[in-house]
């Protein structure tokens, strides 16, 4: 039998060895750097229409996020899945500017904590399915000298399909490199009181667009997730259903309802669909919608297509009036200033 090769797209992907010799000849900018470094761990997006095919093998041949069939075979049953849904996707993508904004965001979102925090803290990014990988981070990190490390998720909810593989690529890359530093992990922060306010004023703004709030369906639309990491003990559902209730005790009187969006493939997903529920709204004659995207913190193909595009055109067709979303987080002072306080927690 030939050796296993790699398909072609994750080698594009597997850009530097996992060998002591790498590691050990990384020059350190500054011998020994009192800095902390602040490792943002982010899933990614395509940076351009060519790289949304790599982007998707990645993410459909990581076995935290979907298992299809025994893991020899994953490579190739991925091919065939991304083949068939990459045209769709870059259409998507072409449709938002030609690439996801999410590399772009999650580095302002580090340079804005870098600013907070002030001299003892650098930021980098770590996409656990697009550039800057995991890898290229912590190469970079052993450039500069640093040994501390605080890995901080921008998911908000903890899910193994998200954090918890960001998490697991991250041990990956230091076990197979025999990299050493100090390690921290934040892994979860959909209750902590600056995120709730942060979005909560998110909501007020959002509200604020339409003639009268009374009249208006707040639709708290998070990811989906297949029904079978929850009943293998995932909490994402519970932090899900948090965020919403504390937001909702920040925003006071409103009628709201939450929904799940992006189910990406044919297994049992969290449901009521964002799709059903607009078309649910429509039917029972609302005409004002405040849509809340809940599971990311900045823009990206799912607030800015699936939401602001697909959802926007099937509720006007519906007889849906106002069709509002609220900002992501992205930079905002609030969200930021949250941040560094889960920072500095974990730094003491
Ligand atoms: C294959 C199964 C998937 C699971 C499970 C899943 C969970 C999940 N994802 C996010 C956040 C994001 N997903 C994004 C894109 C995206 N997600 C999947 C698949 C699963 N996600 C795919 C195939 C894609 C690519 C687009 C598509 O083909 O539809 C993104 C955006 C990337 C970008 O544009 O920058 C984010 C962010 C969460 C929070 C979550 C479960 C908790
Ligand atoms: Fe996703
Ligand atoms: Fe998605």
């Amino acid at each position: 039998m030939p050796p296993f090769q790699l398909p072609n797209e994750l080698k594009k992907f597997s850009c530097s060895p996992f060998s002591a010799t790498f590691w050990s000849n990384l020059p350190a900018e500054v011998a020994m750097s009192p800095k902390t470094a602040l490792l943002l761990l982010q899933m990614g997006g395509p940076d351009s229409l060519e790289a949304v095919h790599p982007f998707l093998m990645n993410l459909f041949t990581d076995r935290d996020i979907i298992k299809i069939g025994p893991a020899f075979l994953q490579p190739f049953i991925a091919r065939r899945i991304v083949n068939k849904r990459a045209p769709k996707v870059e259409e998507y993508y072409r449709q938002i500017g030609g690439k996801s904004p999410i590399r772009e965001l999650t580095e302002a979102q580090g340079e804005g904590l870098q600013q907070l925090l002030g001299e003892d803290f650098r930021s980098f990014v770590a996409m656990r399915y697009s550039r800057p990988t995991t890898i290229d981070a912590l190469a970079a990190i052993k450039r500069a000298g640093i040994e501390r490390v605080i890995a901080l998720s921008l998911y908000p909810h903890y899910s193994k399909a998200t954090t918890g593989s960001s998490v697991n690529e991250l041990k990956r890359v230091l076990k197979e490199s025999g990299a050493k530093f100090e390690l921290t992990y934040i892994d979860r922060f959909y209750n902590h009181p600056l995120y709730i306010k942060a979005l909560s004023e998110k909501v007020m703004q959002g509200l604020a667009k339409f003639p009268d709030r009374k009249d208006v369906e707040i639709v708290f639309s998070a990811h989906s997730l297949p029904q079978s990491f929850i009943e293998e003990g995932d909490p994402y559902l519970d932090h899900i259903q948090e965020t919403v209730r504390l937001v909702m005790e920040q925003v006071g009187e409103g009628s709201h309802t939450l929904c799940f969006q992006s189910k990406a493939s044919r297994v049992k997903w969290l449901e009521p669909s964002t799709e059903a529920t607009i078309e649910q709204m429509a039917k029972a004659g609302k005409k004002n919608l405040l849509m809340v995207p809940l599971s990311f913190v900045s823009d990206h193909i799912e607030t800015l297509y699936e939401i602001d595009i697909q959802y926007g055109e099937e509720a006007k067709a519906l007889g849906i009036e106002r069709f509002i979303r609220t900002e992501s987080l992205n930079s905002s002072p609030l969200f930021l200033q949250c941040l560094a306080d889960l920072v500095k927690t974990a730094a003491t």
